[in-house]
């Protein structure tokens, strides 16, 4: 199907985008309304033979089934051997999902419960530090350690009645330093995020903070909590039991933020609050199961960015929220697209036969507009646009900043569009009185070329429900955009050389080992900044 669609494209590359709206419905037609949100891909170069070619594509790697296995606790992650369920951590109706053979729902709500009450007693007072009642929270972790949870604590802003949060990930000592300046030791709660508990920066940062503590705490150890699939590791760190939240292999770091991991927006946004998160997740995940292919909002946005980018070649794709909240959404989805589909061989070995995943870029709007947009809309290159908007703003006060932040979106996606020709160009140039070589010369540089591709995600508003519908939105899209390309959305083997040539070199950085056996490159590179 690939050549078809490749094919196809080609024979359709002179045509502009904004000649498929000639179509009286196309708007309606290549757009999907479901529970509250909108998502319009009409300003995308699909039409309905490729919209056709690329369901083929669903179809001939049978998705669907694929789908209803990752749902089912199928092993799906081979080269881990291990389940893939981050969904049933949002499976609110305990519906059972077995592994090996076992209902896993009763620990994960098990987990959940306790998770809530210990949120509840953190937030209610009756937990409290050697100070008295918890004023800080600070999450350490990194990767999908960190992520999700400050992502999401940035969007939910405006639901945060709890302990403040912070997050502590680099393992650059200025984050421990400048996140715990003006803390109090006596007051802060520290949670120790970690899936595997093995993690360097994080056990540093940790240790650090421990340090940190003990100078004002007689027991830092009963103000640490830990997140994590290491019940014995995290004993070994010293943290009490009744405050590890566990959660098994099946749940990927950079798909955890709905269990565990999500402990500290739980305690600043209630758990009720957070429930209605996984909800919004739960109905995406339902969604997802049982929608039409072709009204199927995870799929159908896979299956633009399929055509974007392995059909039309464009390298990179840029997520661009206008709305400020969700400035950390892009950083989130770089680790979640480009960690699971930033691979170069199929689940077999071979090596794939098409490119893998697009880099994954981006930046609230309107501040990009200000910034990098100049290239999307005039540079050589094309870059696919997915924007995102809200209806309603938290601040009904101040609607009218609302109002310019949508007319500055749908504006962009209009330009792209549309661009601007050299005649009218021309004409604005003779307008300010130019002519001859002069006109030409100032109308060229004028020129927008348009026929540039976006969609557009439009909701509501900004609610827990509404963050937990994107997030599973874009979940499911890596997973149909992977099963499409038959690689290992789930696996991460390509961090790990780094780990180790780090751990390798730390005595070469330290000076207890000779760096003699290094490439010429790192050996002046360390006599540089070590010497
Ligand atoms: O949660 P942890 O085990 O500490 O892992 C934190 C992160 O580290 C790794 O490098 C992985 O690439 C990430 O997927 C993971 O989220």
């Amino acid at each position: 199907m690939w050549k078809e669609l490749k094919d196809y494209h080609k024979a359709h590359k002179k045509r502009r985008i904004s000649d498929l709206f000639e179509t009286p419905d196309r708007a309606k037609r290549f757009s999907i309304e479901f529970d509250g949100l909108l998502f319009d891909y009409s300003k995308t170069s699909i039409d309905t033979q490729s919209l056709w070619l690329l369901l083929k594509l669903v179809e001939e790697n049978g998705i669907p089934a694929k789908r209803d296995a990752m749902f089912a606790g199928a092993a799906i992650n081979e080269t881990e051997n291990r389940s893939v369920l981050h969904t049933a951590l949002r499976n609110l109706d305990q519906r059972p999902v077995m592994v090996d053979d076992e209902d896993v729902m009763p620990y994960v709500m098990d987990t959940l419960q306790r998770m809530e009450e210990f949120a509840a007693d953190v937030r209610d007072g009756s937990f409290q530090g050697a100070g008295g009642r918890i004023t800080d929270v600070v999450n350490v972790g990194i990767g999908g350690s960190d992520l999700g949870p400050v992502m999401a604590a940035l969007a939910l802003a405006p639901y945060h009645d709890g302990p403040k949060c912070h997050f502590i990930s680099n393992i650059d000592a200025a984050d421990a330093t400048d996140t715990l300046k003006g803390l109090d030791p006596t007051t802060t709660l520290v949670i120790v995020a970690s899936k595997t508990f093995t993690t360097i920066e994080t056990l540093t940062n940790a240790k650090t903070v421990r340090d940190w503590m003990q100078a004002k705490v007689a027991q830092p150890a009963e103000q640490f909590a830990a997140l994590s699939s290491s019940i014995t590791k995290t004993a070994e760190f010293g943290i009490d039991a009744s405050r590890v939240f566990g959660f098994e292999d099946w749940v990927g770091g950079r798909y955890s933020v709905w269990g565990p991991i999500g402990l500290s927006l739980m305690i600043a946004i209630g758990p009720d609050a957070f429930r209605q998160f996984l909800k919004g997740a739960q109905a995406m995940d339902h969604h997802f199961q049982t929608a039409q292919e072709k009204r199927n909002l995870p799929i159908i946005l896979a299956l633009v960015g399929l055509w974007n980018h392995q059909v039309c070649g464009y390298p990179s794709r840029a997520v661009l929220p206008y709305d400020q909240r969700l400035a950390r959404l892009p950083a989130y989805l770089q680790q979640l697209e480009m960690e699971s589909n930033g691979k170069s061989v199929a689940m077999d070995g071979t090596p794939v036969s098409q490119p893998t995943g697009p880099i994954v870029w981006g930046e609230p709007g309107t501040n990009g507009q200000h910034a990098f947009y100049q290239l999307i809309h005039q540079g050589t290159g094309v870059v696919p646009c997915e924007f995102m908007i809200a209806a309603r703003c938290h601040e009904p006060e101040l609607q009218h900043h609302h109002d310019l932040l949508i007319a500055n979106c749908l504006a962009q996606s209009e330009a792209l569009m549309q661009g601007r020709s050299l005649a009218t160009a021309r004409k604005m140039m003779a307008q300010k009185g130019l002519d001859g070589d002069e006109l030409e010369r100032q109308a060229r540089h004028r020129v927008f070329s348009g026929n540039r591709p976006s969609t557009t995600l439009a909701y509501e508003k900004l609610t827990p429900y509404v963050l937990g519908q994107i997030l599973a939105l874009y979940e499911h899209r890596v997973f149909v955009e992977g099963a499409i390309l038959g690689i290992n959305s789930f696996d991460q083997w390509g961090v790990e050389l780094g780990k180790e040539l780090a751990t390798a070199l730390q005595p070469m950085v330290e000076g207890t080992q000779s760096a003699a056996q290094k490439d010429g490159s790192t050996q002046r590179l360390l006599g540089f900044l070590t010497g």
